[in-house]
């Protein structure tokens, strides 16, 4: 070793040292282009590495998350045009039948409907010969119809006395003679007009009683719609605060055409709900306020008492032009001892019957009008907005014997 020269170590010392010094700059270069791999941060894991998390602090990696994050959540442009803007739902209001188109419609479900009284009629009409058993079975169908047994020996005495003096043969004519039999007994010349007049300042008031289920929330929906297309302005009052459904029902009915409800929550005062709707009637100068009320079992003497209240408290405000009795007239002789209890407690003033177009047995219109001296004015045919008509007794008539 004495040999090699110092110089020479120092040189060999020296190029050996530049070498790994560009090679060491050539590297870094080339990881600054991307050309390497960089070194990636080891998991973190207990105090050796504290030094590692300090050079890449966990807020950068936050910051990358939440840039990955977002587009996600970003609908895409196409998506977003196809969303269509939300409009506030504002009810379309509907423009009623007027009464008078709904006679001849609802006269042709009269005659459509499974009546017994139509069948009764129909038979007589249809048989070849009329003996004593026809007229005996015709009485007995005439009074399972509801006509009542009063109504039902007037009928047959009048039509055996006739068709044996005139000797009518003709079906026609027998027919003619029928319809004019039957139309003294519904009793045409019954006033059936509802009573709308009112003094200046206060509206008319009608008020709609009768038991559960009858059709009352119905009727004063369809009444209501029925005034609208006569171009009267109306006021709905939901006193009917035993059922939440039955005010919200009502008020569905008004938005239709344009009808406003007065109502409370349940429970509240069916009295106080009254007086406030024919209030505002009267504040707003409406022509008409229907009352419905709530279904009540006749023989129920405390919820009887509670519809008379509700009578004298709307009268503080403004006298009742008509009480409404509403009538199923599938019930039959149940219908007609409702109708006489009501008639006390609330002086009833006009009749509705509904449901004649189910197996409603017909006979039950001159019934009624005969126990309460009181007239049908309305019938319900149905459970469309407009299967309410005026009641007119040559229109039932013609319905029933399928005219
Ligand atoms: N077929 C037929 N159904 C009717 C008629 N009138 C009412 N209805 C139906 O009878 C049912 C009872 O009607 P509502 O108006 O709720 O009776 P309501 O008397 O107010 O009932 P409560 O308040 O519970 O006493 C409903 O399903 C009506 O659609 C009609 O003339 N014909």
């Amino acid at each position: 070793m004495e040999w090699i020269p110092w110089t020479v170590i120092i040189g060999v010392l020296l190029v050996a040292a530049i070498a790994g010094l560009s090679i060491v700059i050539s590297k870094k270069r080339a990881e600054a282009r991307g050309e390497l791999p960089k070194k990636e941060a080891p998991a973190v894991e207990g105090v050796a590495s504290a030094e590692l998390v300090e050079t890449a602090p966990p807020v950068e990696v936050e910051a990358v998350e939440a840039e990955v994050v977002e587009p996600q959540i970003a609908a895409p442009l196409e998506e977003t045009a196809l969303v269509e803007p939300i409009a506030p739902v504002v009810p379309e209001i509907e423009e009623p039948e007027k009464a008078a188109s709904r006679l001849a419609r609802l006269r042709r479900k009269l005659a459509d409907s499974n009546n017994a009284l139509a069948r009764a009629l129909a038979d007589l009409l249809s048989s070849d010969r009329i003996d004593d058993e026809t007229w005996d079975d015709f009485e007995t169908t005439l009074i399972t119809s509801d006509l009542g047994v009063g109504p039902t020996g007037e009928l047959v005495g009048a039509l055996r006395q006739q068709l044996r003096i005139d000797g009518i043969a003709d079906p026609e004519q027998a027919k003619d003679l029928l319809r004019s039999e039957l139309i003294k007994l519904v009793n045409p010349d019954l006033d059936r007009t509802l009573k709308l007049e009112h003094a200046d300042g206060a509206p008319a008031v009608l008020l709609v009683v009768g038991v559960n289920g009858t059709g009352k929330t119905t009727t004063v929906g369809k009444l209501g719609r029925m005034l609208v297309a006569e171009d009267k302005t109306v006021l709905f009052g939901a006193a009917d605060t035993f059922r939440a459904a039955a005010a919200e029902q009502l008020t569905t009915w008004g938005e239709r055409v344009g009808v406003e409800t007065i109502r409370s929550d349940e429970g509240a005062d069916p009295a106080s709900v009254a007086f406030n709707a024919v209030e505002e009637g009267i504040n707003r100068g409406v022509d008409v306020v229907l009352v419905d009320t709530a279904g009540r079992l006749h023989t129920k003497v405390g919820l009887m008492d509670e519809l008379g209240k509700v009578k004298r408290v709307i009268e503080k405000k403004a006298p009742v032009n008509e009480v409404l009795l509403v009538l199923d007239a599938t019930t039959g002789q149940n219908g007609l001892t409702q109708a006489r209890i009501f008639a006390e407690v609330v002086d009833v003033t006009g009749i509705v019957l509904t449901k004649l177009d189910g197996s409603a047995k017909g006979g039950i219109v001159v019934q009624v009008q005969r126990e309460l001296g009181v007239p049908v004015k309305f019938i319900g045919l149905g459970e469309g907005a407009d299967d309410l008509a005026p009641f007119d007794a040559e229109q039932f008539v013609d319905g029933l014997l399928g005219n």
